[in-house]
């Protein structure tokens, strides 16, 4: 495995990770100052003056960690105690060994995007844990949560779809399930435009009729193994036994929404019998999910006044309930690790991941890890890129945001980027890419 070949932005000055580190990470950690700033009433409601000790605490570590960001000071080690801390610090140490030139000490700007854009958000919860008793606050749960206000309109009309379609679900042909689930598939690629950490913590609502777009979003889909994904599941369910899959989620909000979708469709088609949902255990990337976010979200929708909506929530609440959706939670997932070094480092959570039948991948960050965040040529086949992660079957469900793309043909990332130079860092663009399906 080639390791000269990570993004890393000393190497490729200018590139969409080094405009990442200095631009976006330091804006998002001013919206999490602001955040705190607009809390502050409510901590001293809460706690008194040790609230308020809390908050202050809580911003000046984090104005210190955006002061050691901008002028490229060493990374440091975490201080708090917390169960991923020892990993974290060992995984610092070794990024130390790997540097020989200047002082030996990584630096911002000087390692690896994956290990640092990790690193920062790390570093967030980190100052909050150190800043008791403000310990549990979310510094983006109020992104979080508006950008599921604003994409309401939106998930009415997909919650109405759903309810609509299993009202008839008994009584469509194969073919006529085969299209839903493709058009649910893509509802749920599409949902991934929606994070925030690519905007900045800026609100990136969904406010259109996503089903109404499809077709129009179709040639934009470069990866489709759609099919292959239809015929897995076909056949886990002729042996009628119980199918599990696994969704690997990304974004809280909107996205979730249309997963949540996807995932309620596979139940009631009987396409899969459980699904078992992982999620993030502490604030990352601006508006990745975490139990809380989950938890809220279906909330939210049963608590809304649409009646499909609520319905759809009232659903959802019982899955969890009856154990059919299960949401698992593990540190790995916050790990600064690629993929593949999940058998050494969470071998508990590999062997979990066997047991799936099929598992979704959401979004660019996880995409980024099962490849490595590597340089890779765009022809490199994605099974070469998984450097030998292949606990089940899985399947990368990604819109383009990060300047990696493996298990493309001959010449088609050349053309891409002639004709459209950010192909690969807008979102424009997505890919259903699978490993181990037929
Ligand atoms: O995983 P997600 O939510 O699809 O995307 C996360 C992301 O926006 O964060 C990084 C930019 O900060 C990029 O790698 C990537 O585009
Ligand atoms: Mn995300």
């Amino acid at each position: 495995m080639l390791l000269s070949n990570i993004w890393c932005m000393r190497l490729f000055c200018r590139s969409f990770a080094y405009l990442t580190i200095k631009d976006r990470l330091p804006q998002i950690l001013t919206k999490a100052i602001d955040s705190l700033h607009r809390h502050k009433n409510e901590f001293f409601e809460k706690y008194g003056e040790e609230g308020m000790e809390a908050e202050k605490k809580a911003i000046s570590l984090l104005s210190k960690l955006r002061n050691e960001l901008q002028t490229d000071k060493p990374v440091t080690p975490l201080v708090e105690k917390y169960i991923d801390t020892d990993i974290w610090n060992q995984y610092l140490e070794y990024q130390q060994s790997l540097i020989s030139e200047s002082d030996g000490k990584a630096r911002w700007f000087y390692s690896p995007w994956l290990f640092v854009e990790c690193y920062m958000y790390r570093r967030i919860h980190d100052a909050i844990i150190q800043s008791p008793p403000i310990d549990y606050f979310d510094v983006f749960k109020e992104s979080k949560g508006q950008n599921f206000f604003e994409s309401q309109e939106s998930a009415v009309i997909l919650c109405t779809h759903l309810q609509q379609l299993k009202s008839r679900v008994g009584h469509l042909s194969r073919e006529q399930l085969r299209s839903e689930f493709f058009r649910l598939l893509q509802i749920s690629l599409w949902g991934n435009k929606c994070d925030l950490s690519l905007s900045g913590g800026e609100t990136s609502a969904q406010k259109s009729n996503l089903i109404n777009s499809l077709d129009d979003l179709k040639p934009f889909i470069l990866v489709n193994d759609m099919e292959r994904l239809w015929s897995l599941l076909c056949k886990e369910e002729e042996k009628a036994s119980a199918v599990r899959v696994a969704i690997v989620l990304d974004n809280s909000g909107f996205e979730l929404v249309t997963d949540l979708i996807l995932a309620d469709f596979l139940l009631s088609s009987k396409l899969a019998t459980e699904v078992h949902f992982y999620g993030k255990i502490i604030p990352w990337f601006v508006s990745d999910t975490t139990i809380h976010d989950f938890n809220w979200l279906i909330k939210q929708v049963k608590r809304s006044d649409h009646k499909w909506m609520s319905r759809c929530g009232g659903d959802w609440k019982n899955y969890v309930k009856m154990g059919r959706w299960v949401y698992v939670d593990h540190m790995f997932w916050t790990l600064p690790h690629e993929f593949s070094a999940m058998s050494q480092v969470a071998p508990d959570l590999y062997a979990e991941l066997q047991k799936a039948h099929l598992i979704l991948f959401k979004g660019d960050l996880n995409y980024r890890k099962l490849t490595g965040d590597r340089k890779w040529e765009f022809t490199v086949p994605f099974h070469q890129a998984l450097n030998g992660f292949h606990p089940a079957p899985l399947c990368s469900i990604r819109t383009l945001k990060a300047e990696i793309q493996v298990g493309l043909q001959p010449g088609q990332g050349e053309q891409l980027a002639a004709a459209d130079p950010s192909w690969l860092t807008m979102g424009k663009y997505g890919i259903f890419q699978s490993d181990g399906l037929l």
